[in-house]
């Protein structure tokens, strides 16, 4: 049968914001291509937006919008539902009513997924639908598909990545232009990288939702973003930057999952030093990088632009076409997978290196009460320098491998020192092996 004789797979948009706006530009642009990738010609069939009437950047006819995105994704034609709208309600609701209704939904939403991704993968399975949502995790990158498919197979061990955009942008600036916090989220916004609400790139809401996801298809084990450890990079200061510099490491906002000794998953989120001639040192600009370590496989890197419109519809936009040929054929491709169900540990129990800056009186006596408190942790020294003289003076230890649970006891003690007067900046160290 002709092309265009096939019965036409009806695609519905939820949400027209920076990806939005650029799914509907190429899936109305690049209809007849779509057509012919996928075995049946494509018709959006509606646009659901919050406001009505709002000049938009975009040449689809004027009717396809609405505001009734629950009548949109519950009208019963619908073939497949993008969303991206972003947040828990009513992304939530409008996905679970779209799969009832017969429809497969692609994603970018991570907070949702990070969230309650239980439910959103039971709905799936009973309705025999997909739930795909590769633009997730790291935009454009592809890592959702080789996790769930490519690495079925193989066994990871670890996940190490840079999978937040604006924040990586903002240390970027910082420590290459000089530019302040402040202005330099400014412009992270006005490039589109930012969440609707910052305060999810720079207090790590972002990353640690990425970082569940990617936990969970590593280890097959439901991890939602409150088993991940966060912080923020809002702490991270101008002098932060330079003590990177001075041991020859830049700052980066990481996610980290692994396996322990035991077997168990440990997933965190925070700014860390990595050495300068590490990989994920020169990733620039909102650009991410994911490395995985598998036992098979060894170590593989997936890098490329992490955020903004296009990126981000680019990876919406392969899922569309794998759906929507699943959908010809009658069949659903991957769906959970969490039958290991593997302890998750908290922050305590993880294992890494520190960089703490200690600003101590200049006296005789000092450098060994310091490394007296250290000992009484195990936690062991591996460098430690003295900057400035007098009211300036400053240790800066940097120690090996330690429990992060040893580090945090160690600097509540030193705290208390008569010849300190305060803890400056303690920053984990990646990527030393
Ligand atoms: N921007 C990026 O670089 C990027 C990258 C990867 C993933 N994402 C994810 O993609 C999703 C969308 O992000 P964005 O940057 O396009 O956000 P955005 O804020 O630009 O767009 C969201 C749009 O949804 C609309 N909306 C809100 N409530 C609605 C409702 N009830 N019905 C219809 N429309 C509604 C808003 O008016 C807005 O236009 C989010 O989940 C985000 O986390 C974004
Ligand atoms: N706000 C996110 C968008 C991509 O998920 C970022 O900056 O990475
Ligand atoms: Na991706």
């Amino acid at each position: 049968m002709p092309l265009a004789d096939r019965r036409p797979l009806r695609i519905a948009l939820l949400g027209c914001g920076v990806v939005g706006t650029e799914v509907a530009r190429v899936l109305t642009s690049d209809a007849e291509e779509f057509a012919r990738r996928i075995g049946a010609p494509v018709e959006l069939v509606g646009i659901a937006v919050r406001r009505a009437g709002r000049r938009r950047d975009l040449d689809v006819p004027e009717e396809l919008f609405t505001t009734d995105a629950m009548g949109l994704v519950t009208r019963g034609d619908v073939d497949v539902v993008i969303e991206v709208i972003g947040g828990i309600e009513p992304a939530r609701e409008l996905i679970l009513a779209a799969l009832e209704h017969g429809a497969s939904v692609v994603t970018a939403n991570k907070a949702l997924l990070a969230e309650d991704g239980e439910t959103l993968y039971e709905a799936a399975a009973k309705a025999e639908r997909d739930l795909y949502y590769e633009a997730a995790v790291a935009g454009a990158i592809p890592i959702v598909r080789p996790l769930r498919e490519s690495l079925a197979g193989d066994r990871v061990t670890r996940v190490l990545g840079i999978v937040n955009g604006t924040t990586n942008f903002i240390l970027d600036a910082m420590s290459t232009t000089g530019a302040g916090f402040a202005d330099a989220l400014d412009e992270a916004q006005r490039l589109g990288y930012a969440e609707a609400d910052p305060t999810a790139d720079v207090e790590g809401f972002d990353a640690a939702a990425k970082a569940a996801i990617l936990a969970g298809l590593a280890f097959h084990t439901r991890v939602t973003i409150s088993d991940v450890h966060r912080e923020g990079i809002t702490e991270v200061t101008a002098a932060d930057v330079r003590s990177a510099e001075e041991i020859g490491s830049v700052v980066k906002l990481l996610a980290i999952c692994e396996l322990d000794a035991e077997g168990a998953v440990s997933a965190r989120v925070h700014p860390a030093m990595i050495p300068t001639s590490h990989p994920l040192a020169s990733v620039r600009g909102a650009y991410n990088a994911v490395f995985v370590e598998s036992e098979g496989a060894g170590q593989l890197m997936f890098y490329g632009p992490g955020a903004g419109g296009a990126p981000t519809a680019s990876a919406v936009l392969g899922d569309v076409v794998t759906v929507a040929q699943h959908r010809l054929a009658g069949i659903s491709g991957v769906g959970e997978s969490a039958h290991a169900s593997l302890e998750i540990v908290p922050i305590g129990r993880a294992r890494t290196r520190y960089h703490v800056a200690i600003d101590v009186d200049d006296r005789p006596g000092v450098l060994s009460a310091v490394a007296q408190a250290f000992a009484a942790h195990d936690v062991s020294i591996k460098t430690v320098r003295q900057e400035g003289h007098g009211g300036d003076a400053q240790l800066v230890v940097v120690t090996h491998e330690a429990e992060d649970a040893a580090l945090s006891a160690t600097v509540a003690d030193v705290r208390e020192l008569d010849m300190v007067r305060g803890v400056s900046s303690v920053m984990r160290v990646e990527g030393v092996s």
